[in-house]
């Protein structure tokens, strides 16, 4: 199965997060069940990644949330459009990003996250997501994601 990051066509690919052309990014990849209609992502924290001894960094931990839901919006959007990503690549940039850390993400267990679209409308897709560390439910995150349109960020500067 191929990473929904994967089909993002190369001027979509150098978000810090999850594009592949970023030798300095975080490579995050996300996978997309379309039976189960849901999301997963798994990575493993980098011991620099701490926030106190034993523990993940909270904006990592966001990071990860962030582009496994704009991935996810991508996939949702094209299942529910009947489209193939390898045709009609689509992105999803990040409107709104809520994420609540219920307990500390111990750092050494690899981290899953699962994302579950819970809306699908137009160009915006809303999606939460679980993350567990060695199956224990660490972080939950909401977010509100926006499909570019042409001309995204122009006028920026
Ligand atoms: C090029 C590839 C980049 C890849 C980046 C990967 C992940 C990221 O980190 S993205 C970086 C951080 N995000 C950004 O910089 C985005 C900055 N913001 C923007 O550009 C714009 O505000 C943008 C595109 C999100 C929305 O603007 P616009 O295109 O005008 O959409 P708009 O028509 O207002 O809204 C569409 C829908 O989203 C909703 N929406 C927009 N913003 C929000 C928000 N902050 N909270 C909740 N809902 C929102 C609107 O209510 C609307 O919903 P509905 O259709 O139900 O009425």
């Amino acid at each position: 199965m191929k990473a929904i990051q994967l089909y993002y066509p190369p001027e979509w690919a150098h978000c810090y997060g999850c594009g592949y052309l970023n030798a300095h990014g975080l490579h995050i990849q996300t996978y997309w069940d379309p039976e189960k209609g849901e999301s997963e992502t798994r990575f493993t924290p980098r011991p620099y990644h701490t926030a106190i001894p034993g523990f993940v960094y909270g904006g990592l931990l966001a990071s990860l949330v962030d582009c496994h839901s704009t991935a996810t919006a991508a996939a949702a959007k094209a299942q529910a459009e009947g489209l193939s990503l390898e045709a009609t690549p689509l992105r999803f940039v990040t409107a709104s990003l809520k994420v609540d850390f219920l307990k500390p993400t111990p750092l050494g267990p690899d981290l899953r996250l699962v994302g579950r679209p819970q809306e699908v409308k137009g160009r915006k897709v809303v999606v939460e997501t679980e993350l567990y560390a060695a199956g224990t439910l660490t972080v939950r995150g909401e977010a509100v994601l926006v499909q570019i349109a042409e001309g995204f960020g122009g006028g920026a500067g």
